[in-house]
């Protein structure tokens, strides 16, 4: 097959996002994915999206950039679609940030693991909505290696936002610019989302892209990760509400 058959072929799968005075975004979807949740298997839509950086790039520009671009050590974000998602009246939607230790090693320092398959099939029960997967999220925007040495000096008695703030960063570093861009390219409606997060809350909610609630989600407590989640709600503003008292109890 000659490359513009490839091209034929992925055009219509390709979808080049432009916002003025901002790079393009190349978002890439959906693809078909069957994904185990439990006893119930849920197929999404998913998506894949690359900032390109460079506000001209075009279709064309990125496929035949790919081979050189060495996007694995860049990861990329994406987005699991569930639903009707462009016009069902209600979509809840989880934006979650990158986890390496509790994501993918079901680390029990932190509720990341948990956050991110309770809002899966929470998505999945509700029948419409999205789960955002933010890749360059790693440790509120640190980064994975400057996560494991602020987990370090928590072992010294350091709190999560001391521990970011004494390497030399804010204590929560992340954007959500990107995602929502790629949001409002997949619906129009407002969402609600799954977060006790406020500033996640404001992010989406500056834009008039939420409706007037949000879904908490508190659960797996642990000896390992009491105090990281009473840094949230004390240090970081989390919302402490029912949920949050039964689950910390
Ligand atoms: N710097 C730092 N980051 C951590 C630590 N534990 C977990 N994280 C990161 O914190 C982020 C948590 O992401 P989320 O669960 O999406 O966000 P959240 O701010 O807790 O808000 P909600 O879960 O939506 O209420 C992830 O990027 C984790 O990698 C820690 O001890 N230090």
């Amino acid at each position: 097959m000659n490359s513009d058959q490839i091209r034929k072929l992925l055009d219509n799968k390709l979808t080049i996002l432009q916002q003025p005075e901002c790079p393009n975004i190349g978002l890439v979807g959906p693809v078909r994915l069957p994904v185990q949740l439990e006893d119930n298997e849920a197929v999404f839509k998913w998506y894949t999206w690359l900032n390109t950086g460079n506000s001209f790039m075009d279709k064309n520009d990125i496929l035949e950039s790919l081979s050189q671009a060495d996007l694995a050590s860049y990861q990329q974000s994406s987005v699991l679609v569930y639903g009707d998602f462009a016009n069902s009246e209600h979509a809840l939607i989880r934006m979650h940030s990158i986890c390496h230790t509790g994501d993918i090693f079901g680390s029990k320092r932190c509720d990341c693991g948990y956050q991110l398959r309770k809002s899966m099939r929470m998505i999945v029960e509700h029948g419409s909505g999205a789960l955002f997967y933010l890749a360059n999220h790693e440790g509120r925007g640190i980064g994975l290696f400057s996560k494991s040495l602020a987990y370090l000096l928590q072992e010294e008695g350091y709190d999560t936002v001391e521990a970011n703030l004494s390497l030399g960063f804010a204590d929560d570093q992340r954007s959500y610019e990107e995602a929502i861009r790629v949001l409002q390219s997949l619906r129009q409606k407002p969402v609600t989302l799954i977060t006790n997060n406020p500033r996640k809350l404001e992010s989406l909610r500056e834009r008039g892209l939420l409706t007037d609630h949000h879904v908490s989600i508190w659960g797996d407590v642990s000896e390992h990760n009491n105090r990281y989640l009473a840094t949230k709600i004390e240090k970081s503003g989390h919302i402490y509400d029912s949920l949050a008292e039964t689950a910390l109890l």
